[in-house]
């Protein structure tokens, strides 16, 4: 086949033109990027052949080997792993499937200035394109295990690339780089020296399980090494110093392969744990919290967790990433295992290394597996005692935390009964307290009022529509706090959740406010009972009047300013969610729900007198459906009938000209 010309989709293009304009200030990741890609490789390469005896791959010397030429200016990161098929190379290499990639690139125009732009690439990591901030030529040879024909794709970066089919490739995938001159200014250095790659590879690639191999000319090219080096080399370089001879390449190993996990807390440094996160998750950014576990006992197990610091954007979508890697005595066997971590905490990376599991457990047989139960038991419990040290002892990263990944933490509360107490214990929630600062529960109880029983909240879609509702107004003049809840998901685990510490937990737009009977004395209640007497007859009339609509009509005491409300039952299916089973596919029949009058308006009072003068003025049935869509508007909610709410509006007004 002849060399074929391709586009790049338009996304891609765009993300290299910000590679090749080098808005990331440092450059030497691009080869942790191409170590993790080649790592990975290897991975899928040995899990693949574990499953599948007739792929027929070698995988007797998995390594990575890193190859540079100094006088042809080039550098190559080669491996012998699972390589790519033709469409493959088109699809991974050519385009960027992200979601949320054209938002991001948005981001990054608006940006404008590099620093912030960097900032911003940075949290979205690019791979295999960062190969471009250092190479004006990138040239990537594959050949997928149990295929014979393999590819080349080549790009200089700009609007296109080539692809040839190549018939005696290698077995793997190599991705040469034709070497930009190197700019000390520009932190793009010289990465055919060997002193730079062994640097780079100790410093971001140490732990990779896998050798990464570098064949350096010995001895002669050691002391020309020094020499670039300079000063440095006396203080590390011991040894390699000797009588000048004909060089002869040497294979030289240069990480060390040691799992992270295994060695203990004390001798694993912040860089080194974050350097391996990166590998993991394919984050350039710090995670924000590393958990390291050393189970011993008759069941043992290491694990290393991390908490990033930002949500991945597809957090919530259908595919949605979920579970750790699982590696049995040292060899990874799974890579995303799912049943390590329960789904609200899918946000959480990182290894599990077990050492009594069997190499080719299957995900069905780990589903129900005692030990792998045991595990998640322990590692959920860890990681949410974890996140409430965090709140504790380091508040602004708890507040990134809990912005980042509260709303999919809360989904626990409904999933997960055992740890509902510790994932309270971790939560935080808006309230009425302070317009900024969220709150526990535990400090919500603690400021509770003498006589209130239980802690209040109120669910809606935004904390301004929540402050603004009729149903709030008792609760304020009377200075009882009131929780702000505001994410989908609240509207479920409220419905969950009975209580904390005791204290039930009430929506006050829900069931009877009974705020006054604690405190209210005799002589109040002979006036509420009288004023019961009083409308009796107006609640009936209009309970009557629209009991096509509202199961009931009674007089209110959580109103204190607005004229009416609509209340539900406790155990009553709010609107809000039941919108949120609509959008899941599934109808739940409305039911009706209560009207609430408030006596204390004017409104109220004038329709009272009204009725009782003249109870046949159809007029008056008409200002009884105008206050119940009144009602339904100042919940954010509308009326049943808009069209003719509008109607009667608009008549009203008029006759008020
Ligand atoms: N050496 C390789 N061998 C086999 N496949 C590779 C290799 N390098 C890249 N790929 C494939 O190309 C895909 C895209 O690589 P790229 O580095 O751009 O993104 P990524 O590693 O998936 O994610 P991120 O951009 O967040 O690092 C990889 O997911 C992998 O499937």
């Amino acid at each position: 086949m002849p060399t074929e010309t391709f586009e790049f989709q338009v996304e891609a293009r765009q993300l290299l033109q910000m590679m090749i304009h080098s808005i990331y200030s440092n450059k030497d990741v691009f080869l942790r990027e191409l170590i993790s890609n080649a790592s990975d490789a290897l991975d899928k390469l040995r899990i693949e052949a574990l499953r599948d005896d007739s792929l027929g791959a070698d995988v007797s010397d998995l390594h990575i080997a890193i190859e540079a030429d100094k006088d042809a200016r080039t550098l190559t990161v080669r491996d012998n792993g699972i390589g790519m098929s033709r469409e493959e190379v088109v699809q991974l290499i050519g385009t960027i499937a992200k979601s949320g990639t054209a938002e991001f690139l948005a981001k990054l125009r608006e940006a404008g200035d590099a620093a912030t732009a960097g900032d911003l690439i940075g949290q979205f990591g690019v791979g295999f394109y960062s190969a471009f901030m250092v190479a004006d030529e990138v040239t990537l040879l594959t050949r997928r295990a149990g295929e014979s024909q393999g590819t080349r794709w080549s790009s200089g970066g700009e609007g296109t690339y080539t692809l040839d089919t190549v018939e005696d490739a290698p077995q793997g995938t190599a991705v040469t780089l034709r070497l930009k001159p190197a700019d000390a200014e520009d932190q793009l250095f010289d990465y055919t020296s060997p002193w730079k790659i062994r640097e780079i590879v100790k410093r971001y690639s140490d732990f990779i399980t896998w050798p990464i191999r570098m064949a350096t000319a010995e001895p002669g090219a050691a002391g020309q090494e020094a020499a670039e080096k300079g000063e440095d080399a006396k203080d590390g370089a011991a040894g390699e110093d000797g009588p000048a001879a004909a060089p002869e390449p040497k294979q030289e190993t240069l990480n060390s392969q040691k799992a992270l996990w295994a060695r203990p807390r004390s001798e694993v440094s912040a860089e080194e744990y974050h350097e391996l996160y990166k590998h993991l998750s394919h984050d350039w950014a710090d995670p924000l919290e590393t958990i390291h576990v050393h189970a011993e006992g008759t069941f043992e197990y290491q694990a290393l967790l991390y908490v990033p610091s930002h949500a991945p954007r597809d957090l919530f979508g259908q595919g949605a990433k979920h579970g750790v890697q699982l590696y049995v005595k040292r060899v990874l066997i799974m890579e995303e295992c799912e049943a390590l971590v329960p789904e609200y905490l899918r946000f959480v990376k990182g290894v599990v290394d077990a050492q009594d599991l069997s190499l080719n457990v299957s995900r069905e047989i780990l589903q129900q597996d005692r030990q792998i139960r045991l595990m998640r038991r322990r590692l959920s419990k860890k990681t949410l005692s974890t996140l409430k040290d965090l709140r504790t002892g380091r508040p602004e990263d708890y507040a990134t935390f809990w912005r980042e990944f509260g709303r999919v933490l809360k989904e626990g509360l409904l999933s997960d009964p055992d740890n509902r107490d510790a994932i309270l214990d971790v939560a935080t929630f808006a309230s009425t307290h302070d317009a900024e600062q969220p709150t526990t529960l535990a400090q919500y109880v603690e400021r509770m009022k003498e006589g209130q029983r239980d802690i209040y909240y109120l669910t809606g879609e935004s904390r301004a529509s929540v402050e603004n509702s009729p149903h709030l107004e008792a609760f304020r003049d009377k200075g009882f706090e009131v929780l702000i809840l505001t994410d989908p998901v609240d509207e479920l685990w409220v419905e969950a959740v009975p209580d904390y510490q005791g204290k039930q937990l009430r929506s006050v737009a829900k069931g009877e406010a009974d705020l006054a009977t604690e405190e209210e004395g005799e002589e109040a209640k002979a006036e509420r009972e009288q004023r019961d007497k009083d409308y009796a007859g107006l609640l009936a009339w209009m309970g009557e009047r629209l009991k096509e609509e509202v199961r009931e009509v009674r007089l209110s005491s959580r109103l204190t300013v607005s004229p009416a409300c609509v209340v539900s039952d406790v155990g009553d299916v709010t609107p809000a969610l039941r919108e949120m089973y609509r959008a899941m596919g599934q109808e739940v029949p409305a039911g009706k729900r209560i009207l609430e009058l408030n006596p204390g308006h004017a409104l109220i009072e004038g329709l009272r007198a009204a009725h009782e003068q003249r109870p046949d003025d159809p007029g008056l049935g008409e200002l009884a459906e105008l206050i119940h869509g009144l009602a339904l508007l100042a919940e954010g909610g509308r009326p049943g009938d808009p069209a003719r709410f509008t109607k009667l509006v608009a008549s009203r007004l008029k006759s008020s000209l």
